[in-house]
């Protein structure tokens, strides 16, 4: 779908974009909302009423007694049922065919994950037995009518797996609420400083996307979506950094290592076995770039590439250190 198509949607629906502001195709992933024009610290680039993005403080899910995550579950499920005739279909149409993130994991990306290190491979595993688990816990409580919607797993996984990789969190009056918002989820991700933050503005009642650096004109939009270390981004998000400050290996002796630790000897002789089990660093690439695989497994191996140059890294402070 052209960005036309979903701007117009939003500005139909209430929303306000900051001119010169547009989604094109990112070097980080698929596209991104990058502006033309030069921005100022402080400005609102982007902003929609809470009332036209899908939220779980939407009155047809806002009872239900589960979580703000599975409310809104249910509201997605709902509304892709609908197609073209739910309000959100312009933003359906915007959503990349895969989102990457674990509930969309299959045989291939566990077999992917099985090449190591071990915790991706065990937390592929656990995440693999959750979405029949939680569809199984959703069927006990829900009302039959609501887990009616919810029948074709296989939009209970796409629903999941667009929630995981793009919704924001927000509390209104100490309740916690989940949120989707069509446009300001073009905003890619970024472990430095971002210049964009979202914000819920309670006296107009609108999600808003607020410049938090000076942005130049051609400039991408950044947003930080957490805290996160490789292993959330990669099942979450559906890709990893290629250098992340918040990775960090744990030997056999429960020491927990980061960039910048020096190690002992007996580690340096752990972390390099650690390095040896890894497939070879050309496999990963090759997986990396190749297009035709799926986002799961590309990000997968690209979790792996962070991985092993944590590993060298500490070798190499060793040596350096040793040297
Ligand atoms: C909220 S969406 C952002 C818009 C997305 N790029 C698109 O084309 O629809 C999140 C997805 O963007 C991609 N992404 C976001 N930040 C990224 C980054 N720093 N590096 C690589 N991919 C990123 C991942 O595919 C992620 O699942």
């Amino acid at each position: 779908m052209s960005f036309a198509g979903l701007r117009e949607w939003f500005l139909e629906n209430g929303g306000e974009l900051a001119e010169g502001v547009h989604v094109a195709d990112s070097a980080l992933g698929g596209r991104g909302l990058f502006t033309s024009n030069p921005l100022s610290a402080g400005y609102q680039v982007l902003s929609l009423p809470l009332e036209s993005c899908l939220s779980s403080a939407d009155p047809r899910v806002a009872e239900l007694p589960v979580n703000s995550l599975f409310r809104l579950t249910e509201l997605l499920c709902d509304e892709l049922e609908k197609g073209n005739f739910s309000r959100w279909a312009s933003w359906f149409q915007s959503l990349p065919k895969e989102c990457g993130s674990w509930p969309e994991w299959r045989e291939l990306e566990l077999r992917a994950a099985e090449k190591g290190p071990p915790q991706l491979f065990e937390e592929a595993v656990q995440l693999a037995k959750r979405l029949p688990l939680w569809y199984k816990q959703l069927s006990q409580i829900l009302p039959a009518s609501v887990i009616a919607g919810l029948d074709d797993k296989a939009s209970f996984r796409r629903a999941l797996a667009i929630l995981f990789s793009r919704r924001f969190g927000i509390e209104i009056d100490g309740c916690k609420i989940a949120v989707c918002v069509p446009l300001g989820d073009m905003i890619n991700h970024t472990a430095a400083d971002a210049s964009i933050e979202v914000q819920y503005d309670q006296a107009s009642g609108r999600m808003a996307f607020v410049t938090q650096t000076h942005i130049s004109a051609g400039e991408e939009l950044l947003i930080r979506y957490g805290q996160l270390d490789n292993l959330e981004l990669c099942t979450s998000h559906g890709f990893a950094l290629p250098e992340n400050m918040l990775d960090s290996v744990v030997l056999s002796d429960g020491v927990r290592l980061t960039r910048a630790s020096q190690l002992s000897l007996p580690a340096s002789v752990e972390v390099q076995r650690m390095r040896d089990a890894l497939p070879l660093q050309e496999e990963d690439e090759a997986a990396h770039a190749d297009k035709s695989s799926s986002q799961g497994c590309r990000a997968i191996a690209s979790f792996r590439l962070g991985y092993r140059d944590l590993l060298q890294k500490l070798l190499d402070n060793y040596s350096e250190d040793v040297g």
